[in-house]
């Protein structure tokens, strides 16, 4: 229905190509330098937030949102992404392999066998949260 044709998983090289090629067709890649594509990152992230604002927490799944909201937010999530992989590019970054990496890092610093650690840190989180909330209830 989109007229894209499904050709499998999308890769971030994919994405890589396109807005490569996006921004060569129109002559805008003087326009894509690091500082404007973040810029536009930011801004995107922006629109992405507009879409939750004010809602209050979702459920997951979004089971109430009408299709065209959720069209809405497929199209905002897509243009950070976008943005996210040819800043990356631009910046000379191999999003995946970083990415990956990070994971990596993320792993050793929150190790899956020591998940007491872990959750008494979301814990901290969750009571600072719950604090800050009671605070308002209260006040
Ligand atoms: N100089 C530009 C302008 C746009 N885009 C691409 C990347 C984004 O995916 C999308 C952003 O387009 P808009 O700036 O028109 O933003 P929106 O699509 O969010 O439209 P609007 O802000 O009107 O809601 O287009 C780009 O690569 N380089």
């Amino acid at each position: 229905m989109t007229g894209i044709p499904d050709s499998g998983p999308v890769t971030l090289d994919q994405l890589k190509q396109k807005m490569a090629e996006f921004a060569k067709e129109r002559d805008w890649e003087r326009f894509h330098s690091p500082r404007n594509l973040l810029l536009a990152l930011v801004g995107e992230v922006g629109e992405l937030s507009e879409i939750f604002q004010w809602k209050g927490e979702v459920p997951k799944g979004l089971p109430d949102w009408k299709e065209e909201e959720k069209v809405h937010l497929g199209e905002e999530l897509s243009d950070v992404l976008l943005y996210l992989v040819r800043l990356s590019d631009i910046c000379g970054i191999d999003l995946g392999k970083a990415a990956l990496r990070k994971v990596e890092l993320n792993a050793i610093k929150y190790p899956a066998t020591v998940r007491k650690d872990a959750s008494s840190k979301q814990n901290q989180i969750s009571t600072t949260a719950s604090t800050t909330n009671n605070v308002t209830e209260n006040a």
